[in-house]
């Protein structure tokens, strides 16, 4: 069973949790007993986390002194592996995958066409909504990276996903018996029968999109609406894949681009003029007392009189202390009058790439000497008159 396709209320030995360290250190393991998890804060041990519901805070007592080291053990899903998974390539980030995923109408019933697989980070989020996910990779050591990961993880044997060694570019995306593929494995499918991909969603990571896509008519459904989104950083890429997409029929082409930005919601003070005026009134009159009574010691000092009744005066707390300076005032506190405000965080992770989609229905392709034809024939009649 797929570690990312149930809910599950309590941690079990042998689920696949992540511990929350901190906002950016998450760390995937593995539930086993008798064994810990080790970080800088401590040690943790998984005995004391199974049967625990998940998203339970772990406590331990740091070695050698009273403080608390802890970390939150969540359950595995597609946005949390993505910000803990081993990187060996660029990924798809949460504000990206979320969005591809439903331009692509991707639902249960969804066969996927991925290329290439990467770190598999958009894989995971497919293999949970996808009825079935073909997944490519042409580099040899990453294929067997992302193959073992995902049956680790449960999204071969028992799920619904296939990883194939191949690039798409050179020899398309048809997976035959000779194939390096995790599709014959284990599995009932008849070995010497070709797999019927009929996809009705694809999605190309590649850096030359442009020599998959002609492949692609072999592979997707006929006479069914197939989304098709391309993830590509630079604009030069856009325009070679707009070209090709034309070419072979492709249509209701758009271009978009994700600008993540995350709103952190909080209270400022509200701050009015009038309070800032008195405010300023107080601080004056202070200075000139302090500066009057300094004064009069120096002339006493002069005349060789008594200082002593010079006492500073008791300093009164000040009536004009409108946005609590100088001491440490909670935020929401009900003496001072707040607004709600919303601040930009600076950054979020989110890798920016131009994301192209379009679509296609049955097998509408430009017959390239056909249309060469024609415009030869509206320049022949143009000559004419
Ligand atoms: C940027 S990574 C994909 C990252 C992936 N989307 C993720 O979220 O983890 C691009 C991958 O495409 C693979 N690739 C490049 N050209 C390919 C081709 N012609 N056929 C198959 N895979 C290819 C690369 O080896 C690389 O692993």
């Amino acid at each position: 069973m797929s570690h990312f396709s149930q809910y599950k209320d309590t941690i079990q030995p042998g689920d696949l949790a992540l511990a929350w360290v901190s906002r950016d250190n998450v760390k995937p393991f593995r539930i086993v007993p008798g064994e810990s998890f080790n970080t800088r804060y401590g040690s943790f041990e998984h005995n004391a986390m199974i049967g625990k519901p998940y998203g339970s805070q772990i406590a331990v007592r740091t070695k050698g002194s009273n403080k608390f080291g802890f970390i939150h053990v969540l359950q595995a899903t597609p946005e949390l592996w993505t910000i803990s998974l081993p990187h060996r390539t660029q990924i798809v980030y949460t504000p990206d995958s979320s969005y591809i995923i439903q331009r692509l109408q991707c639902t249960s019933r969804s066969r996927v066409i991925e290329a290439g697989t990467g770190s598999g980070s958009f894989s995971h989020a497919f293999s949970r909504t996808a009825g079935h996910l073909f997944s490519f990779e042409f580099h040899e050591v990453r294929y067997q990276q992302a193959k073992k990961e995902f049956e680790d993880h449960g999204l071969i044997a028992d799920g619904n996903v296939t990883i194939t060694h191949r690039d798409v570019c050179q020899d398309g995306f048809t997976i035959k018996p000779t194939d390096t593929t995790s599709y014959y494995e284990g599995s009932s499918a008849h070995p010497h029968v070709a797999v019927t991909l009929d996809a009705d969603a694809v999605f190309l990571d590649l850096p030359a999109p442009w020599d998959a896509i002609p492949h692609l008519d072999e592979v997707i459904m006929k006479n069914a609406k197939v989304i098709l989104c391309c993830f590509s950083p630079c604009i030069e890429q856009v325009d070679k894949t707009l070209e090709i997409l034309e070419k072979h029929g492709w249509t209701d082409v758009e271009t978009v681009e994700i600008q993540g930005r995350q709103y952190e919601a909080r209270r400022q003070m509200v701050r009015k003029l009038d309070d800032a005026l008195n405010r300023l009134r107080d601080v004056r009159e202070r200075k000139q007392v302090g500066v009057e009574r300094r004064k009069r010691m120096f002339t006493k000092l002069l005349n060789e009189e008594d200082t002593a009744s010079e006492v500073r005066p008791p300093t009164e707390k000040t009536q004009f202390n409108p946005f609590g300076k100088g001491s440490r005032v909670k935020e929401g506190d009900t003496k001072f009058q707040w607004k709600e405000v919303t601040k930009v965080e600076a950054e979020i992770k989110s890798h920016t790439s131009y994301l192209t989609f379009a679509s296609k229905i049955g097998k509408i392709s430009r017959n390239e000497e056909e249309v060469l034809r024609e415009l030869q024939k509206v320049r022949d009649g143009k000559s004419n008159n």
